[in-house]
């Protein structure tokens, strides 16, 4: 290796048994460190061999030169730090489900990563491929269970994981990996689902401060987890492959009802790769789609934070055997309805998977119970305020709802939206007066409003509502039943903005509540944020690092600037103390990087593991020898997915 601008190194130190390499003293590289950083040096822990070196951070002991015998295991509380800020480490095991099933190959394309592994690099022998008589074994281990109509793939306990990361049988759920449901429901959900129930673990006081919370980290995990729900396609015959563009299709709801004129799909769109949710309106041929589409163009520009986007319309569509109608709106991953969530609930027959936090209406749910807890008032008034807020902006652009009922608003976070708009307009265009269609959405506005106060979605019809204005006045406040007394007044005209006197102080509530969740929210991002960069340099400096050849350089990895960062790498994460302990320090570890990263002009010692070569070099040059060699690699024979 040449000598390079920013860096110097010296032959070498003979082996002086774990003391490391001595700076002679008055040299000009001991002045240089002595007078760079002298407060560190009088101050600053000497975990180095030798000469205390002005590094903020403990020198490299090559593996050779430390005290024999082996030092015993470093103090528990500097392991247990570092542990806690790990993700567990315990082995998940995981069987894909080709092997525990004679039945169907999982579904949906299997990533193939083309991986060679150079002549001399044999994998682990916990990676090679079980041996037939152990995946039958693997198999039998898998228990199959029926419970409510619900089949359970469960594994025998084994002997479980390590004491300290022990979790109870609720927080795996059982190791159910493969759900599938009676009837027409069968979802495979995909491997990664072990170990998202094993996130499930309590989070300790450093990953609280350090990482993202894990409520929230449950929350965005079981919603991925949605995303990548595949349909089995053996049970959804009459679902199609693809729809024009998007493919993927899984049914939100029960498909399999007769008599059924819409249904409701998640599909993936190979425009774009975002996943839509597709309502597909059942033999609807459109003879004139000029004149019975023209309103769309209007919906799609409306952009509200509670109202669905429609993105797309598909008309006279051929791939469900008929001519129908697809609407494809934006996908909100675990989303469900007011119905669901009010009315629903107390029927037992939606299948909810704790696990995994994945959900899906079972087909027993098809009657649907019109009574349930409705919602107390606190929240009727945070939904009063959200569909307002829709109705607002869809009244402001000259449209009107037209379909506004408890299964049309969808519940997402702590956020109401309604969905589905502009069905209506082009299923039935209509020629009343707007001001008389939004008025009409006020009347469904109160309807909703009467449900979710007494907690009967019918609650609204003319034989009961003298019953449920009964209820309102012994349960909710006057002003609530001020709003519902507006609402269904249809005598005079009205608009939604005069909702909000009645809304009042109530307005300022809802408001702090969703600025408080999105100020959390962004304090998440900013340290997400920051462990994404630190990703995205590790993976950059990996695909350099150890790598065995490049191209017809086979020294690649051992010469120039590889040799600087394997050192370097060595230097971040293989630190022991002057007793030859490990030294684990993620402070230490995230600080490099940091450094490494910005291109920091300070410098550290690093010294190779043999001792043979020590290097004072500055971050500014590590970073441009990763930089180099990583553009090296793109350069030469490397394919790019990105
Ligand atoms: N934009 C969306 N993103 C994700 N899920 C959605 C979206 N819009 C609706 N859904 C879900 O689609 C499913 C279909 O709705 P649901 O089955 O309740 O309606 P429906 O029974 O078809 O209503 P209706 O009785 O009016 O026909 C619901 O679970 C709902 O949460």
């Amino acid at each position: 290796m040449q000598p390079n601008e920013g860096y110097q190194y010296d032959s070498g130190p003979p082996n002086n048994g774990g003391q490391g390499h001595q700076i002679p003293a008055g040299s000009r590289l001991n002045q240089y460190l002595a007078n760079n950083n002298r407060q560190a040096m009088l101050t600053g822990p000497s975990f180095g061999p030798g000469t205390p070196i002005n590094v903020n951070a403990p020198v490299f002991i090559p593996k050779h030169q430390q005290p024999q015998p082996p030092p015993p295991p470093p103090p528990a509380q500097m392991v247990n730090q570092f542990a806690q800020l790990s993700i567990h480490d315990v082995p998940v095991q995981m069987i894909p489900f080709g092997q525990i099933n004679a039945g169907p190959p999982p579904y949906g394309p299997v990533p193939h990563m083309n991986h060679r592994p150079p002549p001399h690099h044999q994998p682990p022998p916990s990676l090679q491929p079980p041996p037939p008589h152990l995946q039958q074994a693997a198999y039998d281990r898998y228990q199959q269970e029926n419970r409510g109509g619900t089949t359970y793939f469960y594994q025998e306990p084994t002997d479980g994981p390590p004491d300290e990361e022990h979790y109870h049988d609720a927080d795996v759920g059982d190791g159910c990996m493969m759900v599938v449901t009676s009837g027409s429901f069968g979802y495979n959900a995909p491997l990664p689902m072990t170990h998202m129930a094993r996130f499930r673990g309590k989070a300790n006081a450093n990953q609280q401060t350090q990482f993202i919370s894990p409520e929230l980290r449950m929350e965005l995990l079981n919603r991925q987890l949605a995303f990548d729900t595949k349909p089995d396609p053996s049970m959804y015959q009459d679902v199609p492959q693809a729809v024009e563009h998007f493919s993927s299709l899984v049914p939100l709801e029960n498909t399999s009802l007769q008599n059924q004129s819409q249904t409701t799909y998640k599909a993936f769109s190979c425009r774009d790769g975002i996943y839509y949710c597709l309502r597909r309106i059942h033999g609807n041929r459109i003879q004139h789609p000029g004149k019975q589409t023209h309103l769309v163009e209007q919906w799609k520009k409306l952009v509200h934070g509670n109202v669905v986007p429609l993105r797309e319309v598909l008309i006279n569509c051929r791939a469900f055997d008929d001519s129908s109608l697809v609407f494809a709106y934006d996908y909100y991953p675990l989303a469900e309805t007011l119905m669901t969530k009010h009315f629903d609930s107390k029927c037992g027959t939606n299948f909810y998977d704790p696990a995994n936090g994945f959900r899906i209406n079972s087909p027993m749910s098809a009657n649907l119970q019109l009574s349930g807890s409705g919602a107390n008032e606190t929240l009727i008034w945070s939904y009063i305020i959200q569909i307002a807020a829709a109705l607002r902006a869809i009244h402001a652009s000259g449209l009107a709802c037209r379909a506004l009922d408890l299964n049309k608003i969808i519940v997402y976070g702590n956020k109401i939206m309604i969905s589905f708009c502009g069905i209506q307009d082009v299923l039935d265009p209509d020629s009343t007066p707007i001001q008389q269609q939004q008025n009409e959405d006020l009347n469904m506005f109160g309807n909703v409003v009467v449900a979710l106060a007494t907690g009967r979605a019918n609650a609204w019809r003319k034989d009961l509502y003298q019953n449920s204005k009964k209820i309102i006045e012994d349960n909710f406040s006057i002003d609530l039943r001020n709003v519902i007394g507006f609402l269904h007044n249809n005598g005079s005209r009205r608009t939604i903005n005069e909702i909000m006197p009645m809304i009042g102080g109530r307005f300022f509530t809802v408001m702090e509540n969703m600025q408080a969740k999105s100020d959390v929210l962004e304090g998440e991002l900013s340290r997400e944020m920051e462990n994404g960069r630190l990703f995205r340099l590790l993976s950059k400096m990996n695909t350099v690092l150890e790598r065995v050849e490049n191209g017809v350089d086979d020294g690649w990895s051992e010469t120039g600037d590889r040799f600087m960062l394997k050192l370097f790498r060595d230097y971040v994460f293989h630190q022991v103390t002057d007793q030859g302990k490990p030294w684990l320090d993620l402070a230490h570890i995230i600080q490099c990087l940091n450094k490494l990263d910005c291109g920091s002009p300070e410098k550290i010692e690093m010294v190779s593991r043999n001792g043979d070569t020590q290097i004072i070099v500055d971050y500014s040059t590590l970073k441009r020898c990763l930089d180099k060699s990583f553009r090296e690699l793109i350069g030469t024979n490397i394919i790019l997915h990105r």
